[in-house]
């Protein structure tokens, strides 16, 4: 991929604690996975920033090349890819995406 794709990639994970790499906005999504993603990200009451893939086909590629995964939507706490729609999820449901939250010192909303 474009170094200046990467770069832009590994700027927003550098400067946003919690970044969702998905399609549409966190007001309006605009597919069901990335929706579920965004749903679970409001409940707990954190703060991200989602990036629109649809406004940029080099981000939408670059990211699936960047963290080695091949769909939309990934989520980033930390600098560390955490999944997608399923896995995040799952670790919702389980208390696990908490945990790592807390692990993190992200502060999560009361369940
Ligand atoms: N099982 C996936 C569902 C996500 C998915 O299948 N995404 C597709 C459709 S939105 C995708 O990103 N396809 C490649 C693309 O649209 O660039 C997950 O857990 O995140
Ligand atoms: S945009 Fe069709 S499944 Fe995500």
């Amino acid at each position: 991929m474009d170094a200046s794709v990467r770069d832009r990639i590994q700027g927003e994970i550098d400067s946003n604690d919690i970044v969702l790499f998905m399609k549409g906005t966190p007001t309006f999504p605009q597919c069901g996975f990335s929706a579920v993603v965004v749903q679970v990200l409001n409940h707990l009451e954190v703060d991200y920033k989602g990036i629109n893939v649809l406004e940029d086909p080099s981000v939408r590629d670059g990211i699936k090349e960047f963290s080695n995964w091949p769909t939309i939507p990934q989520l980033y706490v930390k600098g560390e890819f955490i999944g997608g729609c399923d896995i995040v999820r799952e670790m919702y449901e389980t208390g696990e995406l908490t945990d790592l939250m807390a692990t993190r010192g992200i502060a999560v909303a009361a369940e």
